[in-house]
C-alpha cells in the first residue's frame, strides 16, 4: 500500500493519524554556519548549524554519498526522508528540508537541544517511576500515530530518544522505520532491543515496537536492560530464552506492564492485538495519565533541561571532528543514483 494510497484504517483508535506533506524549502550548505557534532551514527554525523539568513539553529544530518553507495545505504536514507517528510507529531523530530550537493546528502531537522535519553540514563543510572512513565507514555503516543499510518518505527533505543527544551521527547532516526501491512523480514536494530521474532526471522511488524517499549521501560526503571551479555550472540540467546527478573525496587504496576510487553509470543504481547496502543493506555501503570493533555504538551515534564542559549550543546557528548581530507565527488553515473532524493 502506498503511503498516500487508499485503505487508510484507524489503528488502535488513534484520532490524528494522517500523513502531511510538509513545505519544502530550498536550502544549500552555503547558507549555514557549521558548528560541533551533536551525534554520530553508523551512517553519518549530525551537526549543530545556524542558517545565516534566518538566524536560527538546526541539526543537520550529513552523510557522504560515497559511503552511502559503498555501504549500500541508499534505500535506508531515502526511506528515512520519505517517512520523515510526511510525519508531524509533537514527539517525533521535525524534518524541515533535505538537499544534496556533489559530496553528501543532508537532512535539516529541528534542533532538539536537551540531548539523548541515553545520556540521562547513563548519568542517573535509573529513573524514578514517574519520570519513566512520562517518557514511556510519550513513546506510546508517537507509536500510536505511526502505527495508525502502518509505519513500524523499529529503532527504539535510548540513543534515538531526544529531550526537547521543555523536557518532552522527540524520536529521531527513522532509517529503520518501514511501512508494514503485516510482516516484514529485514533484520535491524540494536541487540539488547531486538525482539525474538526478529532473531527467529519469522517476520516482524509493529509488534517489535511494543517489545522495544518493554525493554525501554525495563532499562529506565531497573537501570539496566533485561537481557545483556558480552556479545550480541549471547544477548540474542537470552532474548530467545526469554527469562528476566524485574528488580524488587521497580513499582508493582510497572512490573506488571513489563511482564505483558516483554512476551516472546507476539500474539500475547500487549499492544499487538486489535486495540493496539489503546490496550497499553488502559493498563493500570498509566491510569493517571491524561493522554490529551500529554499530546498537547500541557503536562509539566518531570525534568526540564537547563539551557543557556539556543546553541547550548552542554547536554551532548563531545565528538572528535571528522578527518579533513580531499573528498572526490562521485562521477556522473554515481550522482545519477541520487536524483531520486530530489523527487520526494
Ligand atoms: N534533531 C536533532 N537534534 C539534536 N540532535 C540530534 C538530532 N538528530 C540526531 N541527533 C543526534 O545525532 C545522533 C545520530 O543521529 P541518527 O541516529 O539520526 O543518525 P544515524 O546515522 O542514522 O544513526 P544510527 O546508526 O543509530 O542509525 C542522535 O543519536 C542524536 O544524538
Amino acid at each position: 500500500m502506498g503511503l498516500f494510497g487508499t485503505g487508510w484504517k484507524r489503528y488502535g483508535g488513534c484520532p490524528r493519524t494522517e500523513p502531511v506533506r510538509k513545505e519544502k524549502y530550498n536550502y544549500a550548505l552555503s547558507q549555514f554556519e557549521i558548528f560541533e557534532t551533536l551525534g554520530t551514527g553508523t551512517f553519518g554525523r549530525v551537526r549543530l548549524v545556524r542558517c545565516m539568513e534566518e538566524d536560527s539553529y538546526y541539526a543537520l544530518k550529513m552523510v557522504k554519498k560515497e559511503y552511502i553507495l559503498k555501504m549500500d545505504q541508499l534505500d535506508h536514507m531515502c526511506n528515512e526522508v520519505r517517512l520523515l517528510r510526511i510525519l508531524q507529531h509533537p514527539f517525533i523530530v521535525d524534518l524541515r528540508a533535505h538537499f544534496q550537493d556533489e559530496l553528501r546528502l543532508y537532512l535539516l531537522m529541528e534542533l532538539v537541544i536537551g540531548g539523548e535519553l541515553y545520556a540521562l540514563l547513563r548519568n542517573s543510572g535509573k529513573l524514578s517511576n514517574d519520570r519513566a512513565k512520562f517518557y514511556a507514555a510519550e513513546v506510546v503516543l508517537a507509536f500510536q500515530y505511526l502505527h495508525g499510518m502502518y509505519i513500524a518505527y523499529r529503532g527504539l533505543k535510548p540513543e534515538n530518544i531526544l529531550i526537547d527544551i521543555n523536557g518532552n521527547i522527540k524520536l529521531c532516526d527513522f532509517g529503520f522505520a518501514k511501512v508494514v501491512e503485516e510482516r516484514t523480514f529485514t533484520n535491524c536494530g540494536t541487540p539488547e532491543y531486538t525482539a525474538p521474532e526478529v532473531i527467529n526471522g519469522l517476520g516482524h511488524g509493529r509488534s517489535v515496537d511494543w517489545w522495544g517499549l518493554g525493554i525501554l521501560i525495563f532499562e529506565m526503571t531497573a537501570g539496566h536492560p533485561p537481557f545483556f551479555d558480552q556479545s550480541p550472540f549471547g544477548v540474542y540467546e537470552k532474548i530467545l530464552a526469554g527469562k528476566f527478573q524485574v528488580p524488587p525496587h521497580v513499582d508493582d504496576k510497572a512490573s506488571s506492564i513489563l511482564k505483558k510487553l516483554i512476551v516472546r509470543d507476539r500474539t500475547k504481547r500487549l499492544g499487538c492485538r486489535d486495540r493496539g496502543a489503546d490496550e497499553l493506555k488502559a493498563h493500570s501503570w498509566f491510569a493517571k495519565v491524561n493522554w490529551d493533555a500529554l499530546y498537547y504538551e500541557q503536562v509539566k515534564a518531570p525534568y526540564v533541561p537547563e539551557i543557556g542559549a539556543p546553541n547550548d550543546t552542554r547536554h551532548f557528548d563531545r565528538y572528535p571532528d571528522s578527518e579533513p581530507g580531499i573528498e572526490e565527488p562521485l562521477d556522473g553515473k554515481g550522482q545519477e543514483k541520487f536524483h531520486q532524493f530530489d523527487t520526494f
